[in-house]
């Protein structure tokens, strides 16, 4: 199955902020959606960064307190690695764990489809799993 299918269930908006915007409106943001990543688009949408919750950890060891006031570009990470619609779930799931990120946006030929995190994976399998467990009870009970 593929990440299409992980769209298909929770929908294709992603919460985006501007390289020039600051540290302390990535995390008002992040905090109000109640998501760990901002993915950080310019102004014609073309996907640049993402900011996480880890890239503001990081920001504060780097440069102190004051981070918060620095532009979203001084933390992102860029370039940023993506996933594509027809990518399999198991696919993104080894991406994760061999990079350690959480989340991945999801691009088809420069368009922002998306985002997919590692719950969002996990979720999948679960639902794949218990669908499986069930068809298997159901051939049990009818031989
Ligand atoms: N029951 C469910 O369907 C899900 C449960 N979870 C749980 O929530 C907790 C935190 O989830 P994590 O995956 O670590 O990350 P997270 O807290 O960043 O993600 C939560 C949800 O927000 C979405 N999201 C994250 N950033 C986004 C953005 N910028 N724009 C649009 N959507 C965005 C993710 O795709 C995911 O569906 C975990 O305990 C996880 O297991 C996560 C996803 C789905
Ligand atoms: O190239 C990337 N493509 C991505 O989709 C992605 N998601 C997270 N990150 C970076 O990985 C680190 C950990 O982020 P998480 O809080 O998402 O685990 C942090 O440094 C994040 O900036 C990404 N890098």
């Amino acid at each position: 199955m593929s990440v299409e299918a992980i769209l298909k269930t929770k929908g294709s908006n992603v919460f985006t902020i501007r390289p020039e915007h600051s540290v302390a409106d990535a995390a008002a943001l992040m905090s109000a959606k109640k998501v760990g990543v901002a993915v950080v688009c310019d102004a014609k949408g073309t996907v640049v960064g993402v900011v996480s919750e880890r890239d503001i950890v990081s920001g504060i060891t780097q440069f102190g307190k004051g981070v918060v006031d620095m532009p979203v570009r001084n933390i992102m990470t860029s370039p940023v690695l993506t996933c594509g619609p027809g990518d399999s779930v198991k696919r993104i799931m080894e991406i994760m764990t061999e990079r350690r990120i959480r989340h991945l946006p999801v691009v088809d030929g420069g368009d922002l489809l998306g985002m997919v995190s590692i719950g969002d994976a996990v979720n999948f399998r679960l639902r794949e799993a218990q669908m499986e467990t069930a068809v298997l009870r159901d051939i049990a009970v009818t031989r």
